[in-house]
């Protein structure tokens, strides 16, 4: 019997191996297909990411896909719990969607060369400037280029079962293409997976893609309002998917 620190590392050990070896081997495949770093690539990269789960006994109930379907590009945003994200995050992908990341993971060798070729948008998490103008930028691209863009609002992986506080950068972002903002939220993974206490096995996610929330007319005075509007809306769906209902009350 191996304890449970073993344990939980070796499963960690393996996921971060496979995301490693499968980069190195999609990105030539990348290459090939498409000739260098867009979009496109996020088809192939989500059909390899896809079997992933079967590794980790992991299952995806998701619901509201057909709020996806919007005219144009809009703005997702997401709740963000772990590494292990990436696998949920490719389960619902619309085609023409990139994520914006931080910096630092275009040093992750083979991974950070398979994210650069799919198109992620790096920014500087510690220059607001820096990361004002790279959204600013987005915001012209992404309507002229008719690419969706997906962003994590809390900034960083939270698994504590609620949510951070929202940065402002996607609404900002929303607000200036005048796309809609469409919501995403995942259960929390607390039940099955929990660094702290090296807990990691298998487990049911449930996601739920919202209605898209419009953003035509609206003016950067408007994005402190949208911002708590969304994050309202994901807070009582994240504890109504993960089965608390009374804080969900609480919080509306
Ligand atoms: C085959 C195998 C494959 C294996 C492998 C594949 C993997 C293939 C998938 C990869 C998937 C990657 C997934 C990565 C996931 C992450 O890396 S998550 C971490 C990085 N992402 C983020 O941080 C996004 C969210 N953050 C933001 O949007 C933040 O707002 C920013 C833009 C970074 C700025 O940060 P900040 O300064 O800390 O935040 P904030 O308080 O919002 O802003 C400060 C002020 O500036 C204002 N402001 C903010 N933004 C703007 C703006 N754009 N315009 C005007 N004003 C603004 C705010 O309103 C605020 O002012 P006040 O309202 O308080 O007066
Ligand atoms: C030559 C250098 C080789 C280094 C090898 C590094 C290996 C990395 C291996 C596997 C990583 C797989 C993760 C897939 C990408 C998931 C993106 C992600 O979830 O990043 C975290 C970021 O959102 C938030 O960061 P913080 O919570 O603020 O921190």
């Amino acid at each position: 019997e191996l304890s449970p620190a073993v344990n939980f590392a070796l499963r960690i050990s393996f996921y971060c191996l496979l995301c490693v070896v499968s980069s190195a081997l999609t990105a030539p495949v990348c290459l090939l297909v498409n000739g260098g770093r867009t979009v496109k690539n996020m088809r192939i990269i989500k059909t390899v990411v896809k079997t992933f789960k079967y590794f980790f006994g992991l299952r995806f109930e998701v619901k509201g896909l057909e709020n996806f379907k919007v005219e144009g590009p809009a703005i997702i945003v997401s709740n963000h719990q772990s590494i292990l994200d990436m696998m949920g995050l490719m389960e619902v992908l619309p085609d023409d969607c990139v994520q914006v990341g931080k910096k630092e993971l275009m040093y992750t060798g083979s991974v950070g060369l398979i994210i650069y070729l799919g198109g992620v948008i790096f920014i500087n998490r510690k220059s607001t400037t820096s990361a004002k103008m790279v959204m600013a930028e987005v915001a012209k691209t992404m309507t002229t280029e008719n690419v969706k863009v997906w962003v994590y609002p809390e900034g960083t992986r939270n698994c504590t079962g609620d949510l951070l506080p929202f940065k402002k950068g996607a609404f900002h972002l929303a607000v200036q293409a005048q796309v809609p903002v469409i919501p995403v939220v995942y259960s929390s993974f607390t039940t099955f997976y929990n660094p702290k206490k090296n807990l990691f096995t298998s487990g049911k996610i449930k996601v739920e893609v919202l209605p898209p929330i419009e953003t035509k007319g609206l003016t950067s005075d408007d994005v402190s309002d949208l911002t708590d509007r969304c994050f309202r809306t994901m807070r009582e769906t994240l504890f109504r998917l993960s089965g608390h209902p009374s804080e969900a009350k609480e919080s509306s």
